[in-house]
């Protein structure tokens, strides 16, 4: 899915977070949306995802291979997210987890539950409670689901966050192994989640 942005901005009450962006997302490619705390990434992606409207302009979305418009209630069907503000059940074990989220999204190249368990690296941790988890397992937790989801477009917000040098290693090898061919967007502010993004897209341009 190709995503197009004409005169898009975004305002909450009377301050506008950024204006006037024109910009295509297109499939296959990987663009880094950057910006300090609090500029506007994640209203962006909330816009790119379908799930905010925008204030001004309008957004597209465009089916990449039949070169079709997809209907905005529809769009979720196409997206994996992972960011903070999802939150995973904590009451489910591991398997749960994943089982649960394999009921609405299909799960790429047919993977298994044990092979998501393996990726994981936590074998020894599948029939523990999410609630117990660390905060790096939960965060690996959460970008393999969305990672390994059969979407074309997947969407990361802070992906690092709670991930030490290992979990920074281990995110770079998911995301050389499983994005090929997908568009994938990258909401930071650190240089370890987006260096591989062929395209950055500053939010201070469009103040
Ligand atoms: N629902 C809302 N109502 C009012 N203001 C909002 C709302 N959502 C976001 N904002 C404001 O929009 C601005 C941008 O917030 P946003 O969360 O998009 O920034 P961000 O770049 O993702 O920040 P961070 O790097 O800290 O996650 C902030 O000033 C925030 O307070």
């Amino acid at each position: 899915m190709d995503i197009i942005l004409e005169n898009v901005g975004r305002r909450f009450n009377r301050e506008w977070i950024f204006k006037d962006i024109n910009y295509h997302f297109h499939t296959g490619k990987s663009y880094a949306i950057l910006g300090i705390n609090g500029s506007g990434k994640s209203t962006l992606l909330h816009i790119l995802s379908g799930s905010l409207a925008p204030s001004s302009g309008k957004i597209s979305f465009i089916d990449a291979e039949k070169s079709t418009s997809i209907d905005i209630e529809k769009v979720f069907a196409h997206i994996a997210i992972a960011a903070p503000y999802l939150e995973l059940i904590e009451d489910f074990t591991l398997t749960e987890a994943i089982d649960f989220h394999f009921k609405f999204k299909k799960p790429l190249n047919n993977i298994c539950q044990d092979d998501v368990i393996k990726l994981l690296g936590m074998q020894n941790n599948k029939n523990k409670q999410i609630k117990y988890y660390s905060s790096g397992m939960k965060q690996r937790v959460k970008l393999a689901l969305a990672v390994l989801s059969e979407t074309t477009v997947l969407f990361l917000d802070e992906p690092c966050s709670n991930l030490d040098q290992q979990g920074i290693e281990w995110y770079q090898q998911l995301i050389t192994d499983y994005t090929r061919g997908r568009l994938l967007i990258v909401c930071s502010n650190q240089e370890v989640e987006y260096n591989f993004c062929e395209n950055q897209l500053k939010i201070a341009d469009y103040k």
